[in-house]
């Protein structure tokens, strides 16, 4: 608004200038053709005119016709000047000047006429008379013409003077905005230069949060990639690293991959607390990385496992020197805080190629080679092999049929007889699953129990497994048992003495009828509750066996515990016991404490008349083997039953035949 405001005056004053400027102009007109003057002359030359006409009557007065002549002309001429301009306005103004100009303009032309004749004395005197009656008009006319002027003037002073005054207010008006807008601007200037240290100090202040947000970020990112207690590179850094490695390796540079665990960590931490576990993790981070090269990443995954990026060009050789440097390195003794902890390593490696290009098969080819080296014993090192993948997926594809095998109804269950030696007869059979798989024939237990106990199915499959024995064995001569296996994992699930509860109710078998085939790794897990349990089962009349017996632990504080009805000696004894004494003197010791503790004893694998010799002669009271029948399914054993077959079926031994009625 101001700057419109200095705009309109600037062109105000312009305008005045304007003014100003044309009325000096007016001015210098008035004084120029001055009316005044103009009719002053008239008056002048008139009289001139007059005092010529008298004169040249005089005889020798030097005043000739010429000079009056001449003074017609002047006269004639001025009378011109009347006709326009400035004169002719004035006389214009007012009848009286007109009759006056007209008077004087009437002796101009009355002085012309007959110009060429001598001028006699009556005309000169005519020419005195009329230019004499004009004197007194002609000083009006100067007079009034004097006043005019005068008027003129003044009215273009006082036009002036307004200007003037009018000038002054512009230019007071125009000063006045001048300095309004010299203060508003020092006003804003010192707003500018006020906001202007504001801005500057929130610019400080931004800065040192800048810098903040920087190192905390940078503190963030270091804790994100790194593991907090060891300092050494986390699995997102080591992903990251992998990541630079493979792309690396696309351009020709090689690298193997390390994993490693510790072992008997667990023991170190169990023994010594979690706060020296926790010191020896960071000595086994600090002698790692003295083992790598410059450029190599050591990195903790979690818990005691690490890994190690080696890069270099000659493998396997340069990742089998550092495997046996580190081997070597972690197997000596670490003292934390006085106190001795000897721990060891077992090493997977695997090495970038084209069949290994990516991150996820590097790192599991890597923790397969790793499993293998702890099943070779650990405290050692081994390279990943195709072959260990074949059965890693071999296993995944059982896994995934396992899943869908009972509602497919692919499981099947088998009998295996158990001989009574002191009565020479089948005292039982042990019910022992099958799995026809639509693809892969029948697969022994062996191969996919264990899995099934890893997948949690082993619960479903044993009830199923202790429905169909049930039922079957119902079917049976009132004394043949049957005997079923209970893996530990159904210990863990809390419906176990429910389910078999169910089992017996359902196929109406004798709870007298049913032995209960367990391992001592049942016993391993919370012992009290699956004492418990089989206190429960057994005061149903249910026989409980310890089976594989000798495998384990062999704990005799086992047999303390629980006052098991059999054991069962594991095949494995019963199969060296020949050539064996070692063997032989474990059968002899378990069936003798066997014996003492009231206990009936079977033993498995039986596969020759040496042994089951051996074995009676020893006191055992069952066995069990291929010298009697391998595993048959229900429908032969029962048609067995129903022929009434004084043998077993396809039996080995004629003399172990006839006892068989
Ligand atoms: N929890 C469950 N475990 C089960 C069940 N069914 C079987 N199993 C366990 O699987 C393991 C392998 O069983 P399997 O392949 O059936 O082998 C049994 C016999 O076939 C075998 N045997 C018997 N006699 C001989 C012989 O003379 N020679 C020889 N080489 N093998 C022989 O021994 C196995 C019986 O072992 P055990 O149970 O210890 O008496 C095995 O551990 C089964 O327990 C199930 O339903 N649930």
């Amino acid at each position: 608004m101001l700057i419109g405001t200095v705009l309109a005056l600037t062109l105000a004053a312009a305008y005045t200038s304007l003014l100003v400027v044309q009325r000096q102009q007016a001015l210098g007109e008035v004084s120029r053709y001055n009316t005044t003057w103009l009719v002053s002359q008239a008056v002048l030359e008139v009289s001139q005119l007059q005092g010529a006409a008298i004169a040249a009557l005089v005889p020798d007065s030097g005043i000739d016709e010429e000079d009056v002549r001449l003074w017609l002309d002047i006269v004639s001429n001025r009378v011109q000047l009347f006709n326009d301009g400035d004169v002719a306005r004035f006389v214009a103004t007012s009848p009286e000047l007109g009759e006056i100009v007209e008077r004087f303009r009437r002796l101009a032309r009355a002085g012309q006429e007959g110009i060429d004749e001598p001028l006699s004395p009556e005309r000169l005197k005519s020419i005195f008379t009329a230019s004499r009656s004009l004197n007194v008009p002609l000083l009006r006319l100067a007079s009034k013409a004097n006043a005019h002027g005068g008027e003129l003037v003044a009215q273009d002073q006082r036009q002036l003077s307004n200007l003037h005054w009018l000038f002054a207010a512009l230019l007071g008006a125009l000063t006045l905005c001048a300095l309004a807008l010299i203060g508003a601007l020092g006003w804003h200037n010192r707003r500018l230069f006020r906001a202007q240290s504001e801005v500057e100090q929130q610019n400080k202040v931004l800065q040192w949060r800048d810098d903040e947000l920087r190192a905390q970020n940078a503190h963030i990112t270091f804790l994100a990639h790194h593991d907090a207690l060891t300092g050494l590179p986390n699995r997102v850094m080591f992903n990251e690293r992998l990541m630079e490695a493979l792309e690396a390796h696309r351009h020709g540079a090689g690298f193997a991959l390390l994993c490693l665990d510790l072992d008997h960590f667990k023991e170190v931490n169990d023994a010594l607390g979690h706060p020296m576990g926790d010191e020896l993790l960071k000595a086994v981070a600090i002698r790692l990385r003295s083992c790598v090269r410059e450029g190599d990443v050591v990195a903790r995954l979690g818990g005691d496992e690490f890994a190690i990026l080696q890069h270099g060009p000659k493998f396997p050789e340069l990742a089998q020197v550092l495997a046996a440097r580190i081997v070597q390195e972690l197997s000596a003794p670490f003292d934390l805080d006085g106190n001795c902890a000897v721990v060891g390593t077992s090493i997977g490696i695997a090495i970038v190629n084209h069949e290994l290009s990516s991150a996820d098969t590097l790192l599991r080819s890597a923790d397969l080679a790793l499993y293998r080296a702890k099943a070779e014993g650990r405290g050692t090192f081994c390279f990943f092999e195709q072959s260990m993948n074949d059965k890693v997926q071999a296993r995944r594809a059982i896994e995934v049929d396992l899943r869908t095998a009972l509602v497919r109804d692919e499981l099947e269950v088998f009998y295996q007889p158990l001989f009574h030696l002191s009565a020479g007869q089948v005292g039982g059979f042990e019910a022992l699953v099958r799995w026809r798989h639509p693809t892969r024939g029948l697969v022994s237990p062996a191969q996919f129990i264990p899995i099934a106990e890893e997948l949690g199915l082993i619960v479903p499959l044993g009830e199923w497994v202790m429905i169909q024995a049930c039922k079957e064995a119902v079917t049976w001569p009132r004394d043949i048992k049957v005997a079923v296996n209970l893996s530990p994992a159904q210990f863990r699930s809390n419906g176990l003495s429910k389910s078999i509860r169910r089992a017996l109710n359902e196929s109406g078998l004798p709870a007298g009828r049913l032995e209960l085939e367990i391992t001592e790794s049942a016993l391993l897990q919370d012992s009290e509750a699956v004492l418990a349990t089989l206190h429960e089962l057994r005061s149903l009349g249910i026989r409980i066996a310890l089976d594989d017996f000798g495998t384990g632990y062999s704990s005799l504080s086992y047999l303390r515990s629980f006052p098991f009805d059999k054991l069962k000696i594991d095949q494995s004894f019963v199969r060296e016991m020949g050539y064996r004494p070692d063997c032989q003197a474990i059968v002899v010791s378990v069936l003798g404490l066997a014996a003492e503790l009231g206990m009936a004893t079977t033993a498995e694998g039986v596969e020759t008349e040496e042994q089951l010799e051996q074995l009676r002669e020893f006191g055992c009271t069952e066995a069990q083997g291929y010298l009697f029948d391998r595993p048959r399914p229900a429908g032969e054993i029962r048609h067995w039953f129903a022929a009434k077959a004084n043998t077993l079926p396809r039996g080995k031994t004629a003399s172990l035949q006839s006892s068989l009625s």
